[in-house]
């Protein structure tokens, strides 16, 4: 199962946690975020990491030219959109970047969230359910209600975000059924600070599972 680690914002931290077995890391590129990291930074992270290591752009509501900067400095893999981009948004983001996987992150409100997140199938590579939150986009610690996603079997693959953490997330796998689990203020000491025992926790608890 992909494991993807979100808001790394130093080298030693990623190097670490791609050891444990995150197959992805995130960099939050919100500069509103408490974990927003720069995109030289950013490099120097991924200098650091192995080749195969999944390296995602986390925007909320960023223009295509700041996207593009981003990715001018940062060898990323792919982009999680994280606002409210349109679907026509996604489609032109896909022609500047054919080889990079795009993520549209939903915010589950309402129900209706869910056949939201369905238009998106065929506008991007992967979906991603995270906790609506009024003040945050996202890193908020907030759990979905699981068991309201039971159903949620969309034709490509999505992950599982939203308040997950080693003492958790065996609840939520056994309910649902993600391709993957992506996990940020559930393994840290403080905004952007990764905790290695905590992750360390997870993959333990995990070991059977991936
Ligand atoms: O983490 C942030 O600060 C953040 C800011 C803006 C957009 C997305 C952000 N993080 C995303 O939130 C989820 C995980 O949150 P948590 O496990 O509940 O803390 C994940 O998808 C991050 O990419």
């Amino acid at each position: 199962m992909r494991v993807k680690i979100c808001g790394i914002t130093k080298p030693d931290q990623g190097k670490a946690i791609t050891e444990l077995g995150a197959t992805t890391l995130g960099f939050i590129c919100v500069p509103s975020s408490p974990r927003f990291i720069t995109p030289q930074d950013i490099q120097a992270v991924i200098q650091v990491l192995p080749k195969t290591v999944e390296r995602i752009g986390v925007f909320a509501n960023a223009s295509l030219d700041e996207i593009r900067q981003t990715l001018s400095e940062a060898k990323l893999t792919g982009i999680q959109l994280h606002g409210n981009e349109s679907l026509e948004f996604c489609d032109r983001l896909r022609q500047f970047f054919p080889d990079l996987e795009i993520i549209k992150a939903i915010r589950v409100k309402t129900p209706e969230a869910l056949d939201l997140a369905e238009t998106y199938i065929h506008h991007v590579d992967t979906l991603l359910l995270d906790a609506y939150h009024p003040q945050q986009l996202g890193g908020t610690g907030h759990t979905l209600d699981w068991h309201s996603l039971q159903q949620f079997r969309p034709a490509c693959a999505w992950l599982l975000a939203g308040g997950l953490t080693p003492e958790n997330v065996l609840e939520a796998l056994t309910l649902l059924k993600p391709d993957g689990i992506d996990l940020s203020s559930g393994v840290e000491c403080s905004p952007g600070d990764k905790d290695l025992t905590k992750v360390a926790q997870l993959f333990q608890v995990l070991s059977p599972s991936v």
